[in-house]
């Protein structure tokens, strides 16, 4: 190989000594180089998050970059060992450009560091406020069925009246909701007892309709991926309650939120309802360190269904102890006036007397401010 001296007329014209001081020497202008290399990849992965590119690998790019080096290395090493070499220099870069983008969510609490506290005509949800009751039917039924729930409920002091419009059921055939005709219902008997609205959005094309009508658009656990949804409840102007996957995983929960806060939307409401696992004697497995994470890794509001993390009317209240344990800033439960002729969730939902039980548990957990 032209252009290197051969170890023989090397060796005795300098010491050891003297050459590692040169090997001293390049490895900082190494360093030096790699750290440039560094900051330069850096603003690539940010203008890529600029323009909605979240996965920020390319591996065509790094194969045309190994081509190139291979094409002009002249040894002394081999191309794959320089490879190999470059190929770890391009994890690297990504493992920087990746956390240096998740350094920059939105959701971050790196980014904002004290709590968001919504206020919704009055009624403060996060931060030092003390935890919230989001309360009402699976599915608005009746006009009957929802005057009763909201006059129990507003009389106990809960401000945030559940009730579903459109429903996401497991079977096509299942009762799919009241659509508009309890959008209408729903608020205005909301109103009637000075209680906020929350209902969910499922499409798209209802945003608009269902903004109209709720306080708070919920974005449910079987639509947390659906991000054309996500992106134009960001785009309305209600506060969002976005439920977690039904396997989703916390990043990707909170990558979700980011979608809503990416389009200006600041009021997210991050809802933990118990994740999917091999468990068959609850309905899902509530996990708690999600919401311990989520208040940690961001400054969102964070809530507890406890009706879908459990399935199961005997759970609800040592979970919902433990979520306020957590530092769950309130805490979502079913209440059906009958919940055995519930067109939705027999199994789950409370009745009066058991909603009474429930809050009277829960009281002096209530009163104080969520905790972490
Ligand atoms: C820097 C980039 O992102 C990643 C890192 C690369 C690198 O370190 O050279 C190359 C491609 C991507 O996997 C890029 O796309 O240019």
């Amino acid at each position: 190989m032209r252009g290197f001296p051969t170890l023989r007329s090397m060796t005795h014209q300098r010491s050891i000594e003297d050459l590692r001081a040169e090997v001293d020497q390049i490895n900082r202008d190494l360093l030096t180089l790699l750290s440039k290399r560094g900051e330069v990849v850096a603003q690539i992965g940010h203008a890529k998050t600029q323009e909605g590119r979240p996965n920020h690998y390319d591996p065509a790019r790094e194969d045309k970059q190994l081509k190139e080096i291979e094409s002009l290395n002249q040894g002394p090493f081999t191309s794959a060992a320089v490879k190999a070499i470059f190929k770890e220099i391009f994890k690297a870069s990504l493992d920087l450009e990746e956390s240096n983008d998740k350094k920059q969510l939105l959701v971050s609490r790196k980014v904002k560091s004290e709590d968001t506290v919504l206020d919704i005509d009055g009624v403060r949800i996060g931060g030092d406020a003390p935890p919230i009751i989001v309360a009402g039917p699976c599915s608005i039924e009746s006009e009957e069925q929802m005057e009763q729930t909201a006059a129990f409920l507003a009389a106990r002091g809960v401000k945030i009246l559940r009730g579903g419009a459109y429903k996401p059921r497991t079977s096509p055939y299942g009762f799919q909701g009241m659509g508009v005709d309890g959008l209408i219902l729903g608020s205005r008997v909301a109103k009637e007892h000075g209680m906020l609205f929350v209902t969910e959005v499922m499409d798209t094309r209802d945003v608009e309709i269902v903004a109209e009508h709720a306080d708070i658009l919920q974005v449910g656990a079987r639509n947390m991926h659906n991000f054309a949804l996500l992106r134009e409840v960001g785009r309305s102007r209600r506060p969002v309650l976005l439920k977690r996957g039904l396997s989703a995983t916390i990043e990707e929960w909170l990558y979700a939120a980011e979608y809503i806060l990416s389009e200006g939307n600041n009021e997210v409401i991050l809802c933990e309802r118990g994740i999917r696992t091999y468990e068959k004697w609850t309905r899902n497995t509530l996990d708690l360190s999600a919401v311990a994470l989520a208040k940690q890794e961001t400054h969102l509001p964070v809530i507890v269904d406890v009706t879908h993390a459990a399935g199961r009317r005997d759970l609800l209240i040592p979970l919902a102890k433990a979520a306020l344990a957590v530092g769950a800033d309130g805490i979502h439960v079913e209440v059906h006036p009958s919940p055995a002729t519930a067109l939705s969730d027999n199994e789950q939902q409370l009745d009066f007397a058991g909603y009474d039980k429930f809050s009277d548990a829960l009281s002096s957990l209530l009163r104080q401010p969520a905790s972490v």
